[in-house]
């Protein structure tokens, strides 16, 4: 490993390692793990929270709820009045993700559970009217949800994609497996659109995000 490799290594292990998670957290990532969910890093969630409070965040949508590890780190950067609307098509995901929140004690009117295939529910979702969108759903179908949420967006929202780097192949110009190429078509959706400010981050493993202007 370069020493540049190596110092990026050891700063991303500082990052996941700062951020202690409450008891909620600890008991729904083992929810996670059993079902085979696999659930954003701490760092990666601190920094959802931290993006979701400096967007003013008020209605969020996730695409890809798992049993709601990134839900209680985004409900953590919304105010109190906040609603998340998180889809999943996976019924035994979204029981899992209600102990969750239950476990939290997050109020059943912060959350709304649309058991359902995302690429259908997204598009009943209206136009510019929603602060944040969480991507965090079927790595193939990144294209269409980012399509999606830069239609639901307001004015002034942020798109977020998790695992923008396709697990790190993106970076791999002879990587041409069909995750790869659907992480790169979604990035260049967004790259492409003037109304966007994107920046790539390098947290667990990378968030693209994006304001709309
Ligand atoms: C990586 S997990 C989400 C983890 C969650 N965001 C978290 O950090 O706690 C991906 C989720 O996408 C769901 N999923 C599967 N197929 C999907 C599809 N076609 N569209 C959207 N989500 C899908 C899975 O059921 C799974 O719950």
């Amino acid at each position: 490993m370069s020493d540049t490799a190596a110092a990026a290594a050891s700063l991303s292990e500082y990052a996941e390692a700062a951020i202690i998670e409450d008891e909620a957290l600890i008991e729904a990532r083992m929810r996670a793990e059993e079902l085979g969910a696999t659930a954003i890093s701490p760092a990666t969630g601190a920094l959802l929270s931290l993006l979701a409070r400096v967007a003013g965040s008020t209605h969020v949508v996730e695409i890809g709820t798992g049993v709601g590890v990134s839900g209680l780190w985004l409900l953590a950067g919304m105010p109190e009045n906040g609603v998340l609307t998180t889809i999943d098509p996976e019924p035994e995901h979204h029981r899992a993700a209600r102990e969750t929140f239950a476990d939290a004690h997050i109020g059943p009117g912060r959350t709304r559970l649309i058991n359902g295939a995302p690429t259908d529910v997204l598009t009943r979702l209206a136009d510019e009217t929603y602060d944040l969108v969480f991507v965090d759903g079927a790595p193939l179908s990144y294209p269409l949800f980012v399509t999606e949420a830069i239609r639901i967006l307001r004015p002034g929202g942020l798109v977020v994609v998790n695992n923008a780097s396709a697990d790190g192949t993106i970076a791999d110009r002879e990587a041409d497996d069909p995750r790869t190429l659907a992480a790169r078509e979604a990035a260049s959706i967004i790259a492409e659109d003037d109304r966007l400010l994107p920046a790539v981050i390098p947290v667990g493993t990378g968030l693209l995000a994006a304001a709309k202007a």
